[in-house]
């Protein structure tokens, strides 16, 4: 079936293809991918199955199996040795110490508690409504006992979305940031009970949330996995790189580590959210322009991203800033690695502008996939480069 739609690059499907998902945009439309390639489909073309069993798309949210996740210590080891992460959220409660006295704290997916214990230790609050959704909230009900903060904080397991609190709170505080910040969505959750439970001058913390990005040199992670195919013990094994470059490179790499000398040029901030004022549906897509002023020749493997998030003081304008980027001490976030399928040449004074859409999955609701499309303008070499590829995180 050829669907050439006007404004787009053809889509060739046939019966029995398997799409992915992006988008099901209007009733009538739905942005699909095919092989790496993106376009609209007619959706009364596509039926029912997704690859899984029809039962999980029951559990849109798989809060099973994303629950179960976090009544192991693993994850939590991971957050709370995580100096940078954890130590901004300190630093925010000492300074707001003062502000923070005699006022109503929600904690929303507390975890261990760390945050909500930072609240009781360091200042003297009302209360502390530490909310936790996974098992590891028996734990947490014993060390805030085990320390002695009964009286201050509250904790209840429970998801946010099912919470019942006794009056509104001051102050909102959750540390709800995926791989490039929207993954899980958590976020929507904590949207939820900031629209429910925060006071109408209440605070957000995180209150303001970005993505940045940056065009970078990434040869050994391409060599290793593309050029490698060139001649293994000395046979030429090169027809394996292209399904190589889908196998390796079709979704981004969340534990990536960018190394400031690899950034071709400055990065630029994609998104720039407010949480006390985003509203829940602006989250099902979000889309940003970019140019990048090359400034040192080298190989355009791919784009890094990583996010940054403010805490803004109560009393005050100075904010507190946890940014996770290649310039800042590293966290366990790491950063995402977007591998471009073919590398190109660039140079001082080349222009990478182009585009970064943000869309989250319409039926797994805590993933997103992210289309970027860039063209390399390079006066010095008289030429142009044109390109687009989606890359689902994970579905
Ligand atoms: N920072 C990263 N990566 N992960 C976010 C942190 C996730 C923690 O928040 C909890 N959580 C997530 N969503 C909810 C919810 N809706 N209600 C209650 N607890 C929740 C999870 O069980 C983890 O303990």
């Amino acid at each position: 079936m050829e669907v050439a739609i006007r404004w787009l690059k053809k889509l060739s499907l046939s019966q029995g293809d398997k799409v992915l998902l992006l988008n099901a945009v209007t009733g009538e439309w739905w942005w699909v991918e095919h092989n790496g390639h993106c376009g609209y489909v007619p959706a009364n073309y596509l039926h029912g199955a997704c690859e899984e069993e029809d039962s999980d798309v029951d559990d849109p949210w798989q809060d099973e199996e994303y629950y179960g996740s976090y009544k192991t210590l693993k994850l939590h080891l991971e957050m709370l040795s995580d100096q940078p992460r954890t130590q901004s959220y300190r630093n925010v409660i000492m300074q707001n110490s003062q502000a923070l006295k005699g006022k109503r704290i929600l904690d929303l997916g507390c975890g261990t508690g760390i945050i909500s214990f930072f609240c009781a230790q360091l200042s003297e609050p009302e209360v502390v409504y530490a909310v936790e959704a996974s098992d590891i909230v028996e734990q947490t009900r014993k060390l805030v006992e085990e320390n002695g903060y009964s009286r201050v904080i509250q904790v209840l397991g429970q998801r946010a979305e099912e919470l019942q609190l006794p009056t509104k709170v001051d102050v909102l505080v959750s540390e709800w940031m995926g791989t490039c910040l929207l993954f899980e969505f958590m976020l929507e959750s904590v949207l939820l009970a900031r629209d429910l439970w925060l006071k109408e001058d209440g605070v957000m913390w995180p209150s303001t949330a970005r993505i940045h990005m940056v065009p970078c040199c990434a040869d050994r992670e391409y060599s290793s996995r593309v050029h490698f195919w060139d001649s293994p013990y000395g046979l030429n094994f090169s027809s394996l790189k292209p399904m190589a470059v889908q196998e390796f490179f079709s979704t981004p790499k969340p534990d990536y580590v960018l190394k400031p000398e690899d950034c071709l040029s400055q990065p630029c901030t994609l998104l720039d959210v407010n949480l006390k004022t985003i509203k829940i549906e602006a989250l099902e897509r979000m889309s940003s322009e970019f140019q990048f002023h090359v400034d040192c020749d080298g190989t355009f493997h791919g784009l890094t991203a990583w996010f940054s998030v403010q805490f803004q003081n109560i009393d005050s304008q100075e904010q507190v800033d946890l940014d996770t980027g290649p310039f800042n001490p590293l966290t366990h976030w790491k950063h995402t690695l977007f591998m471009l399928d073919q590398p190109m040449q660039v140079r001082t004074g080349d222009k990478i502008a182009g585009s970064a859409v943000f869309t989250r999955n319409p039926i797994w609701r805590r993933h997103l996939s992210v289309t970027i499309t860039w063209s390399i303008t390079s006066p010095s070499q008289n030429t142009e480069q044109n390109g687009c590829k989606v890359f689902p995180i994970w579905r």
